[in-house]
């Protein structure tokens, strides 16, 4: 039963969790950012064949450079099934197989024609120009992609290039996100005395789409112990990651860290030493890991970067979840008085860290504009100008 521990403490004992998602063949269209779950190997050597790499003339190469007549023309797609002749040459264009015989290619900007014949000076190009040869690229079981790859653009056009259709990947995980709160309205509706527009569902939502992740369920729940319990157990059926905003604290109507103990939600930890998130709850039921976010929407989004996202990218088979952060000069002194690690909303400005105004944990204000969150550590109560703050991105 972990209770208020450091955020080092509390990162330990998530990075120790391990959990991964089961690995799964997708479609190549539908594997961008997603992570390789095994190497790719090279099923074929790329190119396939010697190919011009210049419209120009493909020869067999000879010191002398003296004129060739040019006998055939082979185009891109061709399969010329003839052995090219001492003393001749083919007009041939970029990407077109090279004939036997042949092992360079001219430019045709480097060559004097007449009727059938070409001269070129042979002091400026060596044999082998502007062939591009079979293999080149890569050969068959070369790995071409490493393990644990975020596949991107690039990794796709390299993939296309070798025929390959599909790829073992970590997919994206299904999330609940359980929202409680009976003062919680969605937009679109107006507000009534007493209650608040839903700020911590738009913007988690957004922050998973932001990873790649859409499957997404939401759940708003009334603050009653029944229904909280009732739609945890749902959620623990249908998902990989639980998430809760609000009901965390110790009010009389917060009942989520009794409903997750009903669900058997084994606590991993309890409240942290930080602000903002105080009152974070971790917890795991076999291969589940469930985030009961404190509600203020300032905690929620802390607890989010910190914990909630690199767990996700372990789940999804990033290699570098839990790398360490970025560091950056601060613009200004500051001082702490309270032992608990702070997340303040900054931005980056001209390399130096800005911390924005408006840090209480209710206030999204400064998030309207952050570029992400610096950590102050637990112990110091002094940083001058200048002094080197961890900064998470979001
Ligand atoms: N006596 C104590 N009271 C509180 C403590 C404490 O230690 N002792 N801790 C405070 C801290 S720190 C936090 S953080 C909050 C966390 O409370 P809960 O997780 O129980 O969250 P709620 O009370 O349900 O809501 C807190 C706050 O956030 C607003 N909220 C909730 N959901 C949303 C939403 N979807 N969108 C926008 N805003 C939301 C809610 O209206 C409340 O204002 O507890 C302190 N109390
Ligand atoms: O998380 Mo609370 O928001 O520390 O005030």
């Amino acid at each position: 039963m972990k209770e208020f521990i450091t955020v080092t403490e509390a990162k330990t004992i998530l990075k120790s969790q391990r959990i991964k998602g089961k690995t799964a063949v997708l479609p190549l269209s539908e594997s961008l950012g997603k992570f390789t779950s095994s190497a790719v190997l090279a099923p074929m050597d790329v190119p396939s064949f010697d190919n011009s790499g210049m419209d120009g003339y493909a020869i067999a190469w000879d010191e002398t450079g003296e004129g060739r007549e040019v006998t055939e023309v082979i185009q891109a797609g061709a399969n010329p099934d003839f052995v090219l002749g001492k003393g001749k040459a083919v007009r041939i264009f970029t990407g077109a197989p090279v004939p036997q015989g042949a092992d360079t290619v001219i430019p045709q900007e480097h060559i004097t024609r007449t009727d059938n014949m070409i001269f070129f000076d042979s002091a400026v190009f060596f044999r082998g120009a502007n062939v591009r040869r079979r293999g080149v690229q890569c050969k068959v079981g070369w790995e071409v992609v490493p393990l644990g790859t975020k596949i991107s653009p690039g990794t796709i056009g390299l993939l296309a290039s070798l025929g390959i259709t599909e790829v073992e990947v970590f997919p994206s995980p299904k999330v609940s996100l359980i929202l409680t709160g009976d003062e919680i309205i969605d937009l679109g509706n107006p507000l009534q005395p007493g209650q608040i527009y839903n700020a911590n569902g738009p913007a988690l939502i957004a922050y998973l789409e932001l990873m790649g992740i859409a499957d997404c369920q939401i759940y708003k729940v009334k603050d009653e112990e029944s229904e909280v319990t009732r739609i945890v157990s749902e959620a623990l059926v249908n998902s990989d990651f639980v998430l809760l905003t609000g009901g965390i604290s110790v009010g009389d109507f917060d009942f989520v860290k009794g409903s997750l103990e009903k669900n058997g939600v084994e606590q991993l930890f309890y409240k942290l030493k930080q602000r903002p998130g105080k009152p974070l709850f971790v917890g795991r039921k076999s291969e589940k890991l469930v985030f009961a976010l404190p509600g203020n929407p300032a905690s929620v989004l802390s607890c989010f970067i910190q914990y909630v996202k690199p767990s996700l990218l372990e789940w999804m088979g990033n290699p570098d979840a839990w790398t360490e952060p970025q560091l950056f000069p601060i613009e200004k002194d500051f001082d702490k008085k309270v032992p608990l690690t702070f997340f303040l909303k900054a931005k980056v400005q001209e390399g130096k860290i800005h911390l924005l105004p408006g840090q209480e944990s209710f206030n999204l204000l400064p998030f309207g504009v952050a570029d992400g969150l610096v950590e102050i550590p637990q112990d110091a109560e002094h940083l001058e100008e200048g002094s080197s703050v961890a900064f998470y991105p979001w």
